[in-house]
């Protein structure tokens, strides 16, 4: 992360994400209720919580795809839309949100991390293609590069979405599931990146169902069901009784359901 990534008006003490109190709903459903949390650069924080919680929907707000009902959104002070065009905040998304056969290389892809940058001819400068093959090179996808992106296995296809936030040099970078599907030498490179974004100046925030692994990936976890429940150290949210709360039952040992005659004894 370089310092041309630093949003020039951004005070030390401003949250990267900032956000108060918002509700999201589709029809009927409340996904987002009341929701706030406040994330700083230089963290990895984990989003955890079950199926149907809200994680994307927080992601999609945070990137403004999706408008709050109520509430506020800010990144690094500013609307999302501000921060999306200039580039600060990158988003890799569930994989079923992209349509895999798009006939984009992995280089393309990688590439469209840098359009917040070009010039007024659309056209990549060197330092553009010197930063996609930097991102290229640290998620290890050198051999891929010009593979149609449909033609990759999850773990790349994932690889490749975080080169893209990487050449991209955003400084909120938002990741839904990335490990799902993927192997384990690719979840640990994928973690390994996380951190070394985070240590650069980075936000990272980063939905997981694998509560095991949360404690070594994140410095901060936040458990959603709509509203935030808990927002803390990975081993203070990871309690059975805030997993109970968010669960129904306790995920880490499935074998602990609550008692139905006594369920909040
Ligand atoms: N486009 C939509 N239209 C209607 N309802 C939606 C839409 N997107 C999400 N929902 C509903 O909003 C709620 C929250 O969904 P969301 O996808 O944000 O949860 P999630 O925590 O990301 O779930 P998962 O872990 O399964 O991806 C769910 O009840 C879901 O069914």
């Amino acid at each position: 992360m370089t310092g041309d990534a630093v949003i020039a008006s951004e005070r030390v003490d401003e949250p990267a994400i900032d956000i108060r109190s918002v509700t999201v709903r589709y029809g009927d459903i409340v996904a987002l209720d009341d929701a706030t949390l406040r994330l700083h650069r230089g963290t990895v924080c984990g989003l955890i919580g079950m199926n149907g919680s809200g994680k994307s929907t927080l992601f999609k707000t945070i990137m403004g795809l999706i408008t709050p009902d109520s509430g506020t959104v800010r990144i690094h002070g500013g609307p999302p839309s501000y921060a999306r065009r200039d580039g600060s905040v990158g988003y890799v998304p569930q994989s079923e949100d992209i349509d895999w056969t798009f006939p984009l290389s992995v280089r393309d892809v990688v590439m469209t991390g840098r359009y917040g940058r070009l010039g007024v001819m659309r056209r990549p400068r060197r330092s553009d293609n010197e930063a996609v093959d930097e991102a290229i090179d640290r998620v290890e996808l050198g051999a891929y590069q010009n593979r149609q992106i449909g033609q990759l296995s999850g773990g790349q296809r994932k690889r490749a979405f975080v080169a893209r936030g990487i050449a991209q040099q955003a400084s909120v970078m938002l990741l839904d599931e990335p490990f799902a599907g993927v192997d384990k030498r690719t979840e640990a490179t994928i973690s390994t990146l996380l951190r070394e974004l985070a240590d650069a100046g980075a936000a990272i925030f980063v939905s997981t169902h694998d509560l095991h692994a949360l404690p070594d990936l994140a410095d901060q976890a936040i458990l959603l069901m709509h509203r935030v429940l808990a927002h803390d150290r990975p081993d203070r949210v990871i309690t059975p009784d805030n997993l109970t709360r968010a669960f129904g039952l306790d995920p880490l040992n499935p074998l602990n359901r609550p008692d139905p005659r006594n369920p909040h004894p």
